[in-house]
């Protein structure tokens, strides 16, 4: 049995493993599911739920609670499907669902995966305690187990809801993203402060389960993404009932004595709620969990290099022992991109281990490359965006001479059958020189399915003549790639 040979030394219990993981969130478990591949002994560590922060309050939740209404909506866009759906959305249906998919907030399923793939799942809070060494308490105290890593301990500990220092905000009892995807009734009021991701998903969420919903943005609505759509999304929400305002911030907040919540924005104007759900973004989960013993400041993302060790901790001699994967790093906040650097992390600590060679050069398998030319990002409001790569403004600002094609889905056959009055637009951003796509983005019904094309063009690098070689069938929503190159200008022929 893996991590068998416990033993006394002293008093304290203490436990060896080959490898252990802090954190069984999507990117700790797929860190020990590589390592323990190889056939290195893993543990993991966990204090919550096995499954992390994405299957119980965050991703898998909110994408149920949003499926829906965008299904209802999707319906509703077609005639004959439309007159057949006589009925409004069953609020009590749409909760339960996501209930069963978060398996009523139990982890067995993620207990029974660890026993099966053969990786020790230690209960506790766990924390570094020197070289190699993670102190574990377990739920409710009782003795501490230290256990001693061979070769390498891996921190997948997440990332945490920002709560701005907003006078009386933290006192008004905001909601924060875990009470938004867990809540098991729709407040009649809901503020959000924020313009970001959560905002605009749960702001739809919420305005479709028949809340009124205000939502408060700083500046603009998905700011880090084309401008375009950041538009069409407040455009989605304002069809959907909610108020969006642009360019206001709240000055203080205050829970009064009959439980509603007052917002004050920095016009004067007062916004009274029944519950205020704070989306201001996410801070390293560093805290507690002993990053000072290797030099590193509690609460803020830790350092990597792009095999995902912290090179800060890396021994003069021999291989590095300490790895960051996942939000914990601040590489790029999403799921899909920790569980990357999970597989290239747990493949270079075995490979490392095993005296295997280690590929850590661009787009080696032992490198996170695509954290900084690829991250998909989709947002699922209606409509949803789809987005990869830079900017246009993005990659204007790093430098890069580029080109735009740009063009409305009213162009594109397939998407006047998948919805009457199809609304939606596309970007394509290419790099001038080498005439290459390092960017796209998508806005419109079902897009979502359409980014995973830009980003393997991205990843590729395939030159955009040779695009016009990848064929789109008739009639689908792909076809927008054909009318974006012909956006671009068809090849000449080379003599
Ligand atoms: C509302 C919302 C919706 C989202 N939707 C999406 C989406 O649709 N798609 C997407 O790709 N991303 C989405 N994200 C982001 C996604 O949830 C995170 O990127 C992902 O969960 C990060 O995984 P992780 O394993 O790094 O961290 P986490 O999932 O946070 O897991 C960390 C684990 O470590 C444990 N832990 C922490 N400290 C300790 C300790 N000291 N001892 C023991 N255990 C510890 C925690 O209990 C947790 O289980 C969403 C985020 C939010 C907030
Ligand atoms: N579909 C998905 O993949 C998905 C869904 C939800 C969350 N996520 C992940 O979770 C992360 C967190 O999402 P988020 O929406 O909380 O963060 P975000 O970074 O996307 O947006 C934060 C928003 O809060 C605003 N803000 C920050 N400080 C403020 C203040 N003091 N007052 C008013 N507004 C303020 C910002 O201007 C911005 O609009 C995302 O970056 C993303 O990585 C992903």
């Amino acid at each position: 049995m893996p991590g068998d040979d416990r033993r006394r030394e002293g008093a304290e219990m203490v436990r060896w493993f080959d490898v252990v993981v802090l954190g069984a969130g999507p990117v700790g478990e797929n860190v020990a599911d590589r390592a323990r591949a190889a056939g290195l002994e893993v543990a993991i560590v966990e204090h919550e739920l096995v499954g992390g922060e994405c299957s119980y309050w965050a991703c898998v939740p909110s994408k149920t609670l949003l499926r829906s209404g965008s299904a209802l909506r999707a319906a509703r866009r077609v005639p004959g499907a439309a007159e057949a759906v006589t009925g409004e959305l069953d609020v009590a249906a749409t909760l339960a669902r996501r209930n069963w998919f978060v398996s009523d907030w139990s982890d067995q399923g993620g207990q029974d995966w660890l026993a099966s793939a053969g990786i020790e799942l230690v209960r506790g809070h766990g924390r570094l305690d020197g070289e190699r060494r993670v102190v574990v308490t377990p739920p409710g105290g009782g003795e501490d187990v230290v256990i001693e890593a061979r070769h390498a301990v891996a921190v997948c500990t997440g990332s945490d809801p920002v709560v701005p220092d907003i006078p009386g905000l933290a006192e008004a009892r905001p909601w924060l993203s875990r009470d938004a995807t867990s809540a098991q009734s729709v407040p009649r009021r809901l503020a959000v402060i924020g313009g970001g991701v959560v905002a605009a998903e749960m702001g739809t969420v919420f305005a479709t389960l028949g809340a009124e919903v205000t939502v408060l943005v700083r500046s603009t609505m998905l700011r880090s993404m084309e401008e375009f759509a950041g538009e069409a999304v407040v455009a989605g929400l304002r069809a959907l009932g909610a108020t969006v305002r642009l360019g206001v911030a709240p000055r203080r907040v205050e829970r009064t004595d009959d439980g509603e919540v007052r917002i004050e924005l920095d016009d004067g104007s007062i916004i009274v709620a029944d519950e205020v759900l704070v989306a201001n973004g996410r801070r390293a989960r560093t805290d507690g969990i002993g990053v000072e013993v290797v030099g590193l400041e509690p609460g803020e993302f830790i350092e990597v290099d792009e095999t995902l060790a912290v090179a800060s901790a890396a021994p003069a001699e021999g291989a590095p022992w300490l790895y960051a994967v996942g939000d914990v790093t601040g590489r790029a906040l999403f799921t899909h991109q920790g569980k990357y650097q999970a597989r290239a992390a747990g493949d270079v600590i075995a490979a490392r281990t095993l005296g295997r060679p280690v590929d850590d050069a661009r787009y080696g398998v032992h490198a996170a490359t695509a954290d900084h030319t690829a991250v998909p990002n989709i947002v699922f409001a209606d409509p949803e965006v789809a987005a990869v790569g830079l900017t246009a403004a993005a990659a204007e600002e790093s430098g890069v001479a580029v080109r735009t094609a740009d063009v409305p889905f009213s162009s594109v056959s397939g998407a006047g059958i998948l919805a009457d009055g199809y609304e939606g637009r596309a970007r394509l951003v290419i790099d001038d020189e080498r005439d290459v796509v390092i960017g796209a983005t998508f806005v419109g019904q079902g897009v979502a399915e359409l980014v995973q094309q830009a980003t393997i063009a991205i990843v590729g690098e395939v030159p955009v003549a040779r695009l016009w070689h990848a064929v789109p069938g008739f009639p689908t929503l792909s076809e927008v790639w054909l009318r974006l190159l012909e956006a671009d200008g068809r090849p000449e022929a080379v003599a």
